[in-house]
Formats: structure tokens, C-alpha cells, sequence
């Protein structure tokens, strides 16, 4: 395996677009493999197996020099080592592509897009992904890297040439380029990371307006190229509403499969129940963030059970739940920062990692997840057309419900409304993205900042 610049993109390349098209139609006829080996950044080779395609095809396109472990000619460098490992017998005597069909033991390619791809998060996340720990050990996986300029295209060869080097098995494919729409080509996931730190003087409006614009880009992409069942997750900050911009811009992508990052925040805020009460983590359960990834979001410690029992009779200090515990989980992103000098990254690579797993795996019994997701016809009254994070299930299909056995308190619904309210304020300030307005519609108060920003 080797990694593939995107064409159009590539400094040196000498490929046109239209060969990448030409790659994209011979994905969509090899449903079970796709392995791109560019022998040079200017000359490119790929080697294509597919149900379909013949012995003779593969065996001119594979390199003399890899002929494999234990005497088998029919592998691809370190893959054969590998693959098919339930086929036994004389079955990989055959040609290895139909060995596949025969056996069975192949999975679909999963393809997922990472923006923001060189960046700190990205750095722990990406060697996650490509090991099987979030799709799954039998899951084979393609990577497409998205990065935002030709400066940042030398860093995202490196973090190619670093997945490489980790030979795993479950990587197929990584691409890497700058355009999002040659990046998203029929991805089935986009994990949206990359953004615009807040720069010194720069308002809080500058930075919804810049990311703003990143993510009305890359939703405009989406919706032109990825599948049409895409599942979207945005980390990049303000991730609940640069999610909302997202979605907007892709009026063909089901508004239901784009998700904000609000993960970190529920497993901060599981950390703290379990440090007070004196349990393992895996005791606590039932754990929903509600609203914002900012510091209005509200920690739910009245429908949290710690050990199956609801967190209030385990913890009796009302004064730390309603005060220490909602602050602690609200600032952890500051606090982070201030201690570390930068930003949460492998704890966020984490929690992207159990968020998609939420999604791909059924939510035990009784449990739930939260997820910024967008309100439409929610059932707890919060106001609609906005991404705020809920509680949610799923069946591990991709697909999520929202959770209708919650009590909201007085306590909490104070907070809901006031995260409920910075959301719709951040809203106005991205009228002009979202095509509802203008900017100068742009009021956002004091409240309105990162976990990280104070
Ligand atoms: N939701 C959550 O829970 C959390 C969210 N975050 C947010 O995640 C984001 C990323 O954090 P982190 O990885 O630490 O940041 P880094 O600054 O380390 O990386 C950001 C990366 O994004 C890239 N980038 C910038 N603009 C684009 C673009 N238009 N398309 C693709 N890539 C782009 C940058 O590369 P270059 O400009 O060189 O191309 C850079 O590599 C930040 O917005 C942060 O606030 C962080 C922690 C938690
Ligand atoms: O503010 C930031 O960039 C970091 C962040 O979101 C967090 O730590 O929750």
C-alpha cells in the first residue's frame, strides 16, 4: 500500500483531473478492493482487484518485487500476510481476487474523509482509525486527507508516509490533497477536524464568519461527490454550528447524519461523576450534554446513574452538582490549556473514536450517547433548525434516535435555554452561510466562547 496524491492537487503531479474520475468509476465496479500504489508523485500506478477484474489485469499491474510470505505469489506487498486469513486449503492457490468472492471474508472498503488531517487531533486519530479499534478489526479502511492549502500538502505526505510505514493491515488506501471535492469522492464518512484557531484580536464573530466559510465549502463538497448516505462528524470549532453551516450547504445529505463533537465533553463529564463517587468510569452511564460545545453546555447529573442508580442518591453534595460539577465538565477545554499550553488532541481523538463507535456498534440497553445533532421535531422542546447535543441511541447502523425518557428539571432547562439561546445568537451571525440573513445580524455575548477560551 502506498498513499495517492489527489491529482488535481499534487505539486508535481502530471494527471488530470480526468483520470481521477476514471478511478472513481473503477471504485464504484470493485466493490470489495481498491489498492492504489503510485509507483512516483508524477507517474502513478494502481493496482485494481475486483470481483470482476481479471487474473490478467492484476498480474500486469502487480510489482515483480512483492511476491509475498511463504512462497505465495498471489500477494500484494504486505497484504497477503493478512488477508483472508479464514481461507485455508489450496483456496489462496487461486487467484486472489476470487479467493475473496469465494471465501466471503472481505468487507466492503469503508472510506472515510479526515480534514485538517496534518493537525495535532488528526496526529492520534488517524493511526486509530487504520488500526480497526473504531470500525472494527475486520473492517478494511480507505483515507482520504484533506488539508487546506499547499503549504500544509508536504505535512499531510508526511502523515501518509507515517501510515505507511505502520503497516496495517486494515488500510487499503490513503489519498491526501486539498481539494474537497476530488478528497470526498463517495466517502461514506467525513470527519470535518480541521479549522482556524482563534487568533490574538480576532472577535468571536471573525471566527465564526472564517470557519464558517470552511464549512460551507466543504458541505457544498459533500453534497456534490460523497455518498449520498455520508455520516458527518464536525470537531472543528464552533463545531455545533459549523455542523449547522455544514448541513445547510447539503441540502441532498439527510440533515440527521451530521453530528457536532460533544463526546469529549460527556467523558469529562463522566470522569468527574466517577472521581466524586469513587467508581470505576465504566460505572457511570446515562450521561447527556445538552446544547453547545461552549461553556454553556449543561452536564446532566439528574438523568446520569452512577452504578445503575440515579447519580443524586450516590452523590449527595447537591452544591458540587449544581456548581463545581456542571463548571469543571463547562471550563476542562480551558483548564487543558492553560496546564498544557495547547489544546485537548488525544483525549478529542478519543472521544471521535467512541462517538463513531456509538454509532456503528447498538447502544447497550437502557444507556445512551450524546451527539450534537439537528433539532427537528425534537421531543423536549428545544428550538428547532439548530445542532444541540441530546441524548441518542443506535441500533449501530449508522443511524441514531433521540432519547424520550429524560426528566428536565428546572435546573437544567435554565441551562438548556441559555445554550439554546447562544446557539440561536450564532445562528443570526451565519445567516449569510446559511442563506438566512446577513452578517451584520452578529451579536454574540460573553458567553459565547470555547471550552478553551477563557
Ligand atoms: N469539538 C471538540 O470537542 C473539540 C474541538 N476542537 C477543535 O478541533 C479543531 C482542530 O484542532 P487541532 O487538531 O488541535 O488543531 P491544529 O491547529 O493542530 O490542526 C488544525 C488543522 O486544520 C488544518 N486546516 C485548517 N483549515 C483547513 C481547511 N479549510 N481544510 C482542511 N484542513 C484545514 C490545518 O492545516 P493547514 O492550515 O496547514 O492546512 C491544521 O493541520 C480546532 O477547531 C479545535 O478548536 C478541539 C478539541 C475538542
Ligand atoms: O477550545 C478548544 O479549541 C478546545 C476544545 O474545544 C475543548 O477542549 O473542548
Amino acid at each position: 500500500m502506498a498513499f495517492m496524491a489527489a491529482a488535481a492537487t499534487a505539486p508535481s503531479s502530471s494527471s488530470s483531473p480526468l483520470q481521477l474520475h476514471k478511478h472513481a468509476a473503477a471504485r464504484r465496479s470493485a466493490p470489495a478492493l481498491l489498492l492504489r500504489r503510485p509507483r512516483s508523485r508524477s507517474h502513478r500506478n494502481h493496482l485494481v482487484c475486483s470481483l470482476d477484474a481479471t487474473k490478467q489485469a492484476v498480474q500486469e499491474e502487480r510489482p515483480a518485487a512483492v511476491n509475498g510470505v511463504a512462497g505465495r505469489t498471489d500477494c500484494y506487498g504486505v497484504f497477503c500476510t493478512t488477508y483472508d486469513l479464514r481461507a485455508v486449503g489450496a483456496r489462496w492457490r487461486t487467484d486472489w481476487c476470487k479467493r475473496d468472492e469465494e471465501t466471503k471474508t472481505w468487507k466492503k472498503v469503508v472510506s472515510v474523509a479526515v480534514s485538517g488531517a496534518a493537525g495535532m487531533i488528526s496526529n492520534h486519530l488517524l493511526f486509530k482509525l487504520a488500526s480497526g479499534q473504531v470500525f472494527g478489526p475486520d473492517q478494511p479502511i480507505a483515507l482520504k486527507l484533506l488539508g487546506s492549502s499547499q503549504r500544509s500538502f508536504q505535512k499531510l505526505e508526511g502523515v501518509a508516509m507515517e501510515l505507511e510505514d505502520s503497516l496495517y493491515p486494515l488500510l487499503r488506501e490513503v489519498s491526501i490533497g486539498i481539494d474537497p471535492y476530488e478528497v470526498f469522492q463517495d466517502v461514506e464518512w467525513a470527519l470535518l477536524i480541521g479549522a482556524k484557531p482563534r487568533g490574538p484580536g480576532m472577535e468571536r464573530a471573525d471566527l465564526l464568519n472564517i470557519n464558517g466559510h470552511i464549512f460551507a465549502q466543504q458541505g457544498k463538497a459533500l453534497n456534490a461527490v460523497a455518498s449520498r448516505n455520508v455520516k458527518v462528524l464536525v470537531v472543528g470549532n464552533p463545531c455545533n454550528t459549523n455542523a449547522l453551516i455544514c448541513l445547510k450547504n447539503a441540502p441532498d445529505i439527510p440533515s440527521k447524519n451530521f453530528h457536532a463533537l460533544t463526546r469529549l465533553d460527556e467523558n469529562r463529564a463522566k470522569c468527574q461523576l466517577a472521581l466524586k463517587a469513587s467508581v470505576f468510569y465504566d460505572k457511570i452511564s446515562n450521561m447527556t450534554i445538552w446544547g453547545n460545545h461552549s461553556t454553556t453546555q449543561v452536564p446532566d447529573f439528574v438523568n446520569a446513574r452512577i452504578d445503575g442508580k440515579p447519580a443524586r442518591q450516590v452523590i449527595r453534595d447537591t452544591k458540587w452538582l449544581h456548581e463545581e460539577f456542571t463548571k469543571t465538565v463547562q471550563k476542562r477545554g480551558g483548564e487543558l490549556i492553560q496546564k498544557r499550553g495547547r489544546s485537548s488532541a488525544p483525549s478529542t481523538a478519543v472521544s471521535i473514536v467512541d462517538a463513531i463507535r456509538s454509532l456503528v456498534t447498538p447502544t447497550p440497553e437502557g444507556d445512551w450517547f450524546s451527539s450534537g445533532v439537528y433539532t427537528n421535531g425534537n421531543p423536549y422542546g428545544i428550538a428547532e433548525d439548530i445542532v444541540f447535543s441530546m441524548p441518542c441511541r443506535s441500533k449501530g447502523d449508522g443511524d441514531y434516535e433521540l432519547v424520550t425518557d429524560v426528566t428536565i428539571d428546572d435546573f437544567l432547562w435554565e441551562r438548556i435555554k441559555k445554550s439554546e439561546a447562544e446557539l440561536l445568537a450564532e445562528k443570526r451571525c451565519v445567516g449569510h452561510l446559511i442563506g438566512e440573513g446577513e452578517e451584520e445580524l452578529c451579536e454574540v455575548t460573553e458567553d459565547t466562547m470555547l471550552p478553551g477560551e477563557q
